[in-house]
C-alpha cells in the first residue's frame, strides 16, 4: 500500500539518482539487501528498505504498532551501509524520540534552536553564521526524521529551503539532494503551537510531496492480535466509533471495588499530565514504607545535548525499593520478553560484582533485581542513552533503565507495548490522544478505563484528508 509520486514503477523515474555515484550506490545496495531483508519483515517493510537502499527518500507512516520504529532502525543501518557514516544524521522532533533512536533533535541538527521558523531567510542567515550547523547540512547525504508528525509545515519548508541554499553547489534538487527518511503517524500527537494555520502539519508544507519518492502507510498491526480490538483502534484513530464499539469501551470502565484481585493495583496507569504521574508514583512508593535506593543519572557532554538527555525517558533520579512496580525503558532481551514497556516488581537489591554499576550512579553499588511479569528475573544493570551527531557521541547518560510503573505519562509511553493498563482519560485533550493511549495495550482484556467520554475520540479533519489522499494514491 503506497502512494506514488515520483515512485511510478519500482525505482523507475527517480530524478535524484542521476549523479555518477548512483550506480555505485545501486550495486552496494543490492548486495546489502540480500544481507538485510530479513524474512520476518512484511512485504511493505521490505519495500521500504529496498527503496532506502536505493537512495530513495521515504515517508513511513501507519497505525500504532505497525512497526514504524523497528523499520526505521533497519533503515538507519541501511543508510549507514550505503553512505559514508559521518554523512548520515539521525534526528527526531522531540528529545525523547531522538534519544530513543540514538540521534539528536531536528532543531539541534539544523542549528535553529527552538526559535520560530516564520522567516526562512532570517533562519537561514542564523544557520550560515552557525558554522557547525552549516557544516552538518553540507556534509549530510541522508537525514532521518522520526516523529515527523510533530513538526509543522512551515518549519518543514524552512528546513528544506536551508538544505537547498546551503547545498546549492552540490545539488539544486529538493533538500539539496539529501535522502530524507521521515517516519510518524499524523493521527497520533500533533505539532505543538503551530504558528501558521495554513501549514499546521508537515504534510501541508509546499515541499512535502516533492520530498519523497515513496510514501507508505504500513497496514499490518503487530502490537495487537485480536481483530475486533484492532478494528476498534482503527475507528478510534479515525475519530469514528459506532455504538457497538462504544459499548466495548464501556465494558472496560473501572467500577469502584472492581476486579478485586489484581486490578488496578499492579497495573500501570497512564495519565496525560506529568504532575499526576509523579503524585501517584510518589504516594505508592511511600506506602511501601521500605528503604529507598537512589540511582542518579551519570551524564557527560555539553549543553544543549545534556539537556536533551534530561528531557529523555531515562530519569535524572530513580528512587526504588523492594516491592516497587517498575517498567523497563529499553529493549534488554527481546527474545526473553524484556522490552521497552515490560513491567515487574523489585524483589531485592544485590551488590554488583566488578564494575557493573558506578558509585556515581549508586554509592552502595547495588543493582535492583526485578521479577518481570513475563516470568524472567534479572538484576538490572545501567544502560546508556546517547545523543549522536553522525557517528560522534555528543552526550551520554548512564542510568538504570527503569522507571516507576504505577503511573506513566502519555508522552513517555509512546513506542511502548503494555500487557495491562489503566488509562485515566479525564484530562485528555486534543486530537489523537485517546488513540495514543489505547493503542499501547495488547488486548481489550488488558484495558481498564476511567474518565472516558466518547466526545474525546477525535481526529483532525486535515489529517483524515491527508490519509484519504494517501489511500487514493495507493489504489
Ligand atoms: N515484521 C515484524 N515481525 C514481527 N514483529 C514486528 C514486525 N515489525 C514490528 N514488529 C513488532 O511490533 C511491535 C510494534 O512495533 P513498533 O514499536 O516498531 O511500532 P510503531 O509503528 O513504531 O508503533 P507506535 O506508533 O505505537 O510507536 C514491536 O514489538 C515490534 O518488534
Amino acid at each position: 500500500m503506497l502512494l506514488t509520486r515520483r515512485f511510478i514503477a519500482p525505482f523507475v523515474a527517480v530524478s535524484r539518482l542521476t549523479s555518477p555515484s548512483s550506480k555505485t550506490l545501486a550495486t552496494q545496495s543490492d548486495a546489502h539487501l540480500r544481507h538485510q531483508c530479513s524474512p520476518d519483515l512484511t512485504d511493505q517493510q521490505s519495500l521500504v528498505l529496498d527503496a532506502v537502499a536505493r537512495g530513495r527518500s521515504v515517508f513511513i507512516t501507519g497505525s500504532a504498532g505497525t512497526g514504524k520504529s523497528l523499520l526505521l532502525r533497519h533503515a538507519i543501518r541501511v543508510l549507514r551501509d550505503i553512505h559514508p557514516r559521518h554523512s548520515v544524521f539521525v534526528t527526531a522532533s522531540t528529545g525523547i524520540a531522538a534519544t530513543a533512536i540514538g540521534g539528536q533533535t531536528l532543531h539541534s541538527f539544523a542549528g535553529i534552536g527552538t526559535q520560530s521558523a516564520d522567516d526562512a531567510n532570517a533562519v537561514l542567515r542564523d544557520v550560515l553564521r552557525n558554522r557547525p550547523a552549516a557544516r552538518r547540512w553540507a556534509a549530510a547525504n541522508a537525514l532521518v526524521v522520526d516523529e515527523v508528525s510533530m513538526i509543522d509545515g512551515r518549519l518543514f519548508d524552512t528546513l528544506e529551503t536551508i538544505a537547498r541554499r546551503v547545498r546549492h553547489r552540490k545539488s539544486d534538487d529538493v533538500w539539496g539532494g539529501i535522502q530524507i527518511i521521515a517516519s510518524g503517524d499524523f493521527f497520533q500527537l500533533p505539532p505543538i503551537n503551530s504558528p501558521d494555520p495554513e501549514k499546521e502539519f508537515a504534510f501541508e508544507a509546499d515541499c512535502w510531496d516533492a520530498s519523497f519518492d515513496l510514501q507508505i502507510d504500513l497496514s499490518h498491526v503487530f502490537r495487537q492480535s485480536d481483530a475486533k480490538f484492532i478494528e476498534l483502534l482503527q475507528c478510534i484513530r479515525l475519530g469514528r466509533c459506532n455504538p457497538d464499539q462504544l459499548r466495548l469501551l464501556d465494558q472496560c470502565r473501572v467500577v469502584q471495588e472492581d476486579d478485586g484481585d489484581q486490578w488496578p493495583e499492579t497495573v500501570t496507569s497512564l495519565y496525560p499530565l506529568n504532575r499526576d504521574v509523579q503524585r501517584v508514583n510518589k504516594q505508592r512508593l511511600e506506602e511501601l514504607e521500605r528503604e529507598i535506593v537512589v540511582y542518579r543519572a551519570m551524564d557527560r557532554g555539553k549543553n544543549p545535548w545534556r539537556k536533551q538527555l534530561e528531557r529523555g525517558i531515562a530519569p535524572d533520579v530513580l528512587e526504588v525499593c523492594v516491592g516497587a512496580r517498575v517498567m523497563l525503558i529499553k529493549n534488554l532481551d527481546v527474545e526473553r520478553g524484556l522490552v521497552n514497556g515490560s513491567v515487574g516488581v523489585v524483589t531485592e537489591f544485590v551488590e554488583s560484582s566488578g564494575r557493573a554499576i558506578s558509585a556515581r550512579i549508586c554509592p552502595d553499588q547495588l543493582l535492583p533485581v526485578v521479577q518481570f511479569d513475563v516470568g524472567v528475573k534479572v538484576a538490572v544493570k545501567p544502560s546508556s542513552w546517547d545523543v549522536m551527531e553522525g557517528q560522534v557521541v555528543l552526550a551520554r547518560r548512564r542510568q538504570v533503565p527503569l522507571i516507576l510503573a504505577w503511573a506513566v505519562s502519555v508522552h513517555k509511553c509512546q513506542g511502548m507495548t503494555l500487557d495491562r493498563m489503566h488509562a485515566d482519560l479525564s484530562r485528555v485533550f486534543g486530537c489523537g490522544m485517546v488513540y495514543v493511549v489505547l493503542s499501547r495495550v495488547r488486548s481489550l482484556q488488558g484495558l481498564r478505563l476511567s474518565g472516558f467520554n466518547p466526545s474525546k475520540i477525535k481526529a483532525h479533519p486535515k489529517v483524515l484528508q491527508f490519509y484519504e489522499r494517501l489511500q487514493f494514491g495507493q489504489s
